[in-house]
């Protein structure tokens, strides 16, 4: 009897693999891209890949091109590094790839698709309207003030550390710093460096932490995404993530219930609040969802780019000094250090002069081609059959956008691997730069993004020497999560003299 069922199971199981194995490996059509010529049973080529994917991917893409087929696990997949077939996709063709897949963990992190970042089409839409809206009613100043202000925070923070000799941690510091630029804009709130601050919004400091937990249960390359049957082993993994993202929620509410206490809706004092008039007392879950989203999403990836700047500042003190310099310059050019008006808090340098700073624009540039924080974008999903150029898209397909194939690509850029600022300055590489994606479902953040990387990096370049505790070169690996970092570590910073 025992021996019956086990061979009941063998045969099922088998049965299931020769299934697997021929789905895997007959053609859709025959303008299929290229790929992989055997796909294995189950895993497809997952075996290609490594625990750092985007690594596995760019090596593919030397092999099979610009764009090429595979499967994922269960999921037919398109690998896109070309530029040209980017902007097919992603810009001209966008309404037909505009879904996100529907993983096991997508659908636990959006809520059932109901938030912004995952949402399908319909509910997308309505959300991205309103929060670009949102974006927009908030002036340009407001944001910029909102920077400077927390620029002139961590400055301090880094002055004390620098005069004190203590180790400066970039991870910590640089996720409050990001953290109170996007909870400022949208929530009014802050959270503090150091126990002795005293903010409004008190316990605003306990939700980096939840963001902590939440970002890491959702770390990509969850196997039960890519192989259904491995999904019942990651069950509760996804019901712990479900938990921790309610209690987000629930945060959000009380959030939610002070703005709506204090609303003025001739006033509106936040992003928030806009979000919160338009629309019109209705959503509820979508709104706290869109606030979860913007924390998300506008904390670990800017302070990931940050991360990544200083430790290569720390390995690169000729980049260091050249920038100096140049910053040095700019501040003679505009008449000495004298700018002391409100929006600028106290800095030095200023966003307004990041158009007279080529050099420093080139660093942030080069840091995020080589160290993309988001090498494979997000996915999207084909929404109904197509031809791309010459080749044949099924409904379904998962598609994968290779920014970091495409910014380590040698046909775009010399010595891809190398650390070289210059290649920016007389070059935008428009075409095959393209670190926040691109088309009408690209980074919603991107304008924050760029003003808070830049504001932090020339004020840190004017302000300090950075250095490595040892002396030596910092581990420069990349770690690979929902965005790609670096190890931890730390840094010593230099008072520079005015
Ligand atoms: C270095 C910083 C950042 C990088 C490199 C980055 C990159 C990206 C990428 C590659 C996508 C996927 C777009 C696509 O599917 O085509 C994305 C989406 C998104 N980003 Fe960013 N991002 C950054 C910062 C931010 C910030 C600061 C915010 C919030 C203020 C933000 C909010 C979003 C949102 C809401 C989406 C989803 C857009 C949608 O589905 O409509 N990002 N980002």
């Amino acid at each position: 009897m025992t021996i019956t069922l086990v061979n009941v199971i063998l045969y099922i199981i088998l049965f299931y693999c020769i299934y697997s194995f021929a789905k895997k490996n007959k053609a859709f059509s025959t303008n299929d891209p290229p790929g992989p010529k055997i796909e294995l049973p189950i895993i497809g080529s997952l075996h290609l890949l490594s625990s750092k994917p985007h690594l596995g991917f760019t090596k593919l893409a030397q092999k099979f091109g610009g764009i090429y087929k595979l499967w994922v696990g269960d999921h037919y997949t398109i690998v896109v590094s070309d530029p040209h077939y980017i902007r097919e996709i992603w810009l001209k063709n966008n309404d037909n790839f505009i879904n996100r897949p529907k993983s096991p963990t997508f659908t636990v992190l959006s809520g059932n698709f109901t938030n912004l970042v995952c949402a399908s089409e319909k509910i997308w839409r309505h959300r991205r309207d309103l929060v670009a809206g949102a974006f927009t009613k908030t002036k340009l100043k407001t944001t910029q003030t909102i920077v400077a202000k927390q620029c002139q925070r961590i400055m301090k923070q880094m002055m004390l550390s620098a005069e004190k000799k203590t180790l400066f941690n970039p991870k910590m510091n640089f996720k409050k710093y990001s953290m109170n630029i996007i909870s400022s804009m949208v929530f009014s709130r802050e959270i503090a460096y150091d126990d002795g601050e005293v903010l409004f919004g008190k316990d605003f400091g306990n939700i980096l932490k939840q963001i902590e937990y939440v970002f890491g249960l959702g770390k990509a390359g969850n196997p039960g995404d890519a192989i259904s049957l491995l999904q019942p082993f990651f069950y509760y993994q996804m019901k712990v993530m479900g938990t921790e993202l309610d209690k987000l929620l629930e945060f959000m509410k009380e959030i939610y219930d002070d703005h709506i206490l204090n609303l003025d809706p001739e006033n509106p004092k936040d992003l928030f609040d806009h979000i919160i008039i338009d629309a019109d007392g209705k959503d509820l879950n979508g709104i706290l969802r869109v606030g979860v989203d913007l924390l998300l999403g506008g904390t670990d990836t800017s302070s990931n780019t940050i991360e990544w700047f200083t430790l290569m500042m720390a390995n690169y003190p000729e980049v260091q000094d050249k920038a100096y310099q140049e910053l040095q310059y700019r501040i003679g050019q505009r008449g000495g250090e004298t700018i002391e008006d409100q929006e600028n808090c106290g800095n030095r340098i200023l966003v307004s002069d990041r158009l007279e700073t080529p050099y420093v624009n080139a660093i942030i540039k080069e840091i995020m081609r080589l160290h993309p924080i988001g090498p494979l974008g997000i996915p999207r999903m084909a929404k109904e059959d197509i031809m791309i150029g010459e080749y044949f898209i099924p409904a379904g397909t998962h598609m994968i956008q290779n920014i970091h194939g495409l910014h380590h690509d040698p046909s775009h850029y010399d010595q891809p691997e190398s650390f070289i600022p210059e290649r920016f300055v007389h070059d935008n590489h428009t075409s095959h730069y393209l670190p926040f994606s691109i088309g009408a479902r690209n980074c919603l953040g991107m304008q924050v993004a760029e003003m808070e990387i830049y504001t932090i990096c020339a004020n840190i370049l004017i302000n300090f020497k950075i250095k490595s505790v040892d002396g030596k070169q910092i581990d420069d690996t990349e770690l690979f999560g929902l965005a790609v970092h670096p190890i931890d570590y730390n840094i010593l910073l230099e008072k520079r003299s005015i």
